[in-house]
C-alpha cells in the first residue's frame, strides 16, 4: 500500500442501497458494504494481520464484559460531550484514521470530513488520505457552519525528518488541532488477504494526496509513505520540539511504554492495536485498558479503538478509563454504503445507542461512568 500506483480490480456495480434507515446496526452496514464493494477492497478493509486473531479478539473482548447498571439515579437529559486536549466533541466517539476513502466512495475523505463535522465529533484524518488535508478541512468547515470542525491529523514519522515536518506544517495550516503519531508500524503488518488478492497498490487515479509535492521543490510527485524501523523515543521528542500542537501516540500497547510516553511529556495516548492489522495475537485493546488507565489515565487522556461496534462498547471503555473511543472500519462501511450520509448514519447510530445505554445504566452522562459498572463475564460469552 505504499508503492507507486498499478492496476487493480475494477469496482463492482453498486446495488441499490435501500433506505439507510433500514440499516439499524454497524454490523448491518458491514454486511451491506460487503455486497457493494469490490471483494478485493472489502478484504483490504475487513482484514487484519496474519491469522486475524487480534481482529476477532477486539470485538470478543467487549462481549466478554458485562454491564452492571445503577438504578433510580437517572435524569431525562444525558450529557455525552467531551473535551480532549482543547478539542470539543459532542460525543466520545471519534473517527480513527483510516486510509484510502476514495477506494469506497467517490468523494472519499471529503465525505468523511463533512460527516464528522455534522456529527460534531473529532475526525483524525489519516496521512494516507486520498484527499489532501486542506481540502478535507475546507469541506468540514463548510459543513460545520456554527463552529470550527474538530480535526486532528495522524502521521507516520517519515525516514527523512524534513518530510515529517512538511506534513506537520500542512496539517497545522489546514487547522488541525492535534497530531496523532502512529507508532505501531516500524514495518507494515501483513494482511494475507491482500497478498492472495495481489492488492499492493492504489488503483490508477488515486494517491496519498498529503504526500503530493511535499517538499515543493520537485515536479508533480506523490511520495511513498515510509515506515521507519529505526525510530525511537528521541524522534518523538524532536517532533514535539517542532510543533505547538498536542502530540498523541497511537499504538502504544505495553503499559511500560505508556509510562515512558507520559514521563517524556506526550500529551495523550490512543490505545490501539491498529484494528488487528499490525502484530497479530496482541491482546484486545479493551483488555489492556484498565492497566493502561492506571499507568497513564490520571495524567493524560487515554483514548481507545479496536472492535467498537455498539453503544455498550463505548460505555464499557469509558467506564474502564477511556476518555473517548475511535471507530475505524464502521465509518468506512458507512462511506461504502452511502458516502457522507452513510458515514453520518453510522456515527448517529452509535450516538443513539450510547445515549440509550447511559439511560439504562442510570448515568446522567459520560462522567458518571466508573469501573464498578463493568464486570468480567464468562470467557467466550457473546
Ligand atoms: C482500512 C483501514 C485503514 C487504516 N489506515 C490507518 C492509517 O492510515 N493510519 C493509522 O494510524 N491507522 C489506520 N488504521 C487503523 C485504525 O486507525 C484503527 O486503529 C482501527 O481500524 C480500529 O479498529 P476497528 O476497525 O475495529 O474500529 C486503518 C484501519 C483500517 C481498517
Ligand atoms: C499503511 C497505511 C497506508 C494504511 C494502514 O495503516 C492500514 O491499512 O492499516
Amino acid at each position: 500500500m505504499v508503492s507507486a500506483p498499478r492496476r487493480t480490480t475494477t469496482p463492482r456495480t453498486e446495488e441499490p442501497p435501500g433506505a439507510l434507515e433500514d440499516l439499524l446496526t454497524v454490523r448491518e452496514f458491514e454486511a451491506r458494504a460487503r455486497r457493494i464493494l469490490d471483494p478485493v477492497h472489502y478484504d483490504y478493509i475487513a482484514g487484519g494481520a496474519r491469522d486475524e486473531v487480534t481482529v476477532r479478539a477486539n470485538e470478543a473482548g467487549f462481549a466478554r464484559l458485562s454491564l452492571l447498571p445503577r438504578v433510580l439515579g437517572g435524569t431525562a437529559e444525558r450529557d455525552s460531550a467531551v473535551s480532549i486536549l482543547g478539542t470539543r466533541a459532542s460525543m466520545p466517539v471519534l473517527v480513527s484514521p483510516t486510509a484510502f476513502h476514495r477506494l469506497v466512495c467517490a468523494e472519499g475523505e471529503i465525505a468523511t470530513g463533512r460527516a464528522a463535522a455534522r456529527a460534531d465529533t473529532i475526525l483524525i484524518a489519516s496521512m494516507a488520505s486520498t484527499v489532501a488535508i486542506r481540502e478535507v478541512a475546507a469541506a468540514a468547515r463548510a459543513a460545520a457552519t456554527d463552529r470550527d470542525p474538530a480535526l486532528w491529523f495522524q502521521l507516520y514519522l517519515q525516514p527523512d525528518p524534513q518530510d515529517t515536518l512538511a506534513l506537520v506544517r500542512r496539517a497545522a495550516a489546514a487547522g488541525c488541532t492535534a497530531l496523532v503519531v502512529t507508532v505501531d508500524s516500524p514495518v507494515l503488518g501483513v494482511n494475507e488477504r491482500n497478498v492472495r488478492n495481489r492488492f499492493h497498490d492504489l488503483p490508477p487515479g488515486l494517491a496519498c494526496e498529503n504526500l503530493r509535492n511535499l517538499r515543493g521543490d520537485e515536479p508533480d510527485t506523490v511520495r511513498r509513505i515510509g515506515m521507519s524501523p529505526e525510530l525511537n523515543w528521541d524522534d518523538v521528542d524532536r517532533l514535539r520540539a517542532h510543533t505547538k500542537l498536542p502530540v498523541l501516540l497511537k499504538g502504544v500497547l505495553h503499559p511500560e511504554d505508556a509510562r515512558i510516553a507520559v514521563d517524556r511529556g506526550v500529551d495523550g495516548l490512543l490505545l490501539s492495536n491498529h484494528g488487528g492489522r499490525q502484530l497479530d495475537t496482541v491482546p484486545a485493546t479493551i483488555e489492556l485498558l484498565p492497566e493502561f488507565a492506571a499507568v497513564a489515565g490520571r495524567k493524560v487522556p487515554v483514548l481507545l479503538d479496536g472492535g467498537v461496534r455498539r453503544g455498550t462498547d463505548v460505555v464499557k471503555a469509558l467506564a474502564l478509563g477511556a476518555t473517548a473511543v475511535g471507530i475505524g472500519r464502521p465509518l468506512v462501511w458507512g462511506l461504502a454504503v452511502a458516502g457522507e450520509e452513510g458515514a453520518l448514519r453510522v456515527l448517529e447510530l452509535l450516538r443513539a445507542e450510547l445515549d440509550h445505554t447511559l439511560a439504562l445504566c442510570g448515568a446522567r452522562g459520560v462522567k458518571d461512568l466508573t469501573p464498578d459498572l463493568v464486570r468480567s463475564a464468562q470467557a467466550g460469552a457473546r
